[in-house]
């Protein structure tokens, strides 16, 4: 059983189509990542998810249940970390949790909690003082109140140094061993690489790309750049490179030294044999992976290679 299908999901505000017949499944016990530029419609799909909003057209079941008719239940079993924080200025951390304790009717520690998310220091101060960081540290504690199977996270990194959206990250991979699905939705692609299994990327209300970070580097023409320095090179041996059944492109970078740079999708020596092969000496070459930024920019803006 999935645990979150989307089934043809439309939402529109007014004149604005915000999703446009949305499907994906998140299998039960995977991290799935939903990547998405600002406005792409990731809130919105949180949101009808979680029952806040409505859809205007299609389906949405989580753990089995119909998001509407069982949102209760569904909220019972899932932590959220809602976009945008909401703390209430005058409760300490501590009184938070026990808020979220008693509301889910779950047996936890505030104390151990807070340990977890590094706010445990912070454990009687009211959040009104609290920096943007330390208050998404409390909402993260909060969501992972009771064990919940169904863990959706929306931004979580938002707010954090390097240092805390590590430890996000970790809290993310701890939460998947003990069992729990994780789905959460994040504008830079750095972010899901290391705990997605899978990526989901949405672009203006459509899922335009589901795959494992992998496979969508390996969607990305010119997936690695391979930058050769040579003794010399000539129209003739850039034209055999070009042709290679691999490369994707080749143009001179400069000719002090003379550097090739040339993309590759698939075996890098034929192209150092085709310059060796008219006599010209391979002195140095280097190569680069597309980076996830390469990959998110060539989905999601139109000079990209997938662009619509
Ligand atoms: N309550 C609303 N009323 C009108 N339009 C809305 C509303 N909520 C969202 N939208 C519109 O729907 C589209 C999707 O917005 P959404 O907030 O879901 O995107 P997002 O991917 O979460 O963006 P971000 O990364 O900026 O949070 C946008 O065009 C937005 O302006």
């Amino acid at each position: 059983m999935p645990a979150i299908t989307v089934d043809n999901l439309t939402k529109s505000f007014g004149q604005t189509v915000a999703l446009e017949e949305l499907s994906f499944q998140v299998e039960e016990g995977e991290v799935f990542g939903f990547l998405g530029p600002n406005g792409a419609g990731k809130s919105t799909t949180i949101n009808i998810i979680l029952d806040f909003a409505r859809p205007t057209a299609g389906e949405v079941s989580v753990l089995g249940m119909d998001a509407q008719q069982y949102s209760r239940d569904i909220r019972q079993r899932t932590g959220v970390l809602p976009e945008g924080v909401k703390t209430y200025d005058r409760l300490t951390a501590r009184q938070h949790l026990q808020f979220a304790i008693d509301s889910k009717n779950a047996d936890a520690d505030p104390e151990a909690l807070l340990e977890r998310v590094g706010l445990v220091d912070a454990i009687d101060k009211k959040a009104g003082g609290y920096s943007k960081g330390m208050a998404q540290r409390l909402m993260l504690a909060m969501a992972l109140v009771g064990e919940p199977d169904l863990l959706i996270l929306d931004e979580p990194s938002t707010g954090l140094d390097p240092n805390g959206a590590r430890e996000m990250r970790d809290i993310v991979r701890e939460e998947n061993e003990r069992g729990a699905t994780v789905f959460f939705s994040s504008h830079i692609m750095e972010q899901v690489e290391a705990v997605c299994d899978r990526v989901g990327i949405l672009r203006d209300g459509e899922m335009v790309a589901v795959d494992s970070v992998e496979g969508l580097r390996d969607s990305v023409e010119g997936g690695t750049t391979l930058r050769v320095t040579v003794d010399r090179i000539d129209d003739d041996a850039l034209q055999a490179i070009r042709s290679l059944p691999d490369v994707t492109n080749a143009t001179v970078e400069s000719q002090d030294p003379p550097t090739v740079v040339v993309g590759v999708e698939g075996s890098k020596t034929a192209v150092l044999s085709a310059l060796e092969d008219r006599g010209i000496e391979v002195q140095d070459f280097s190569t680069t992976e597309a980076s996830l930024d390469d990959v998110f920019q060539s989905y999601t803006t139109d000079t990209g290679v997938h662009a619509r």
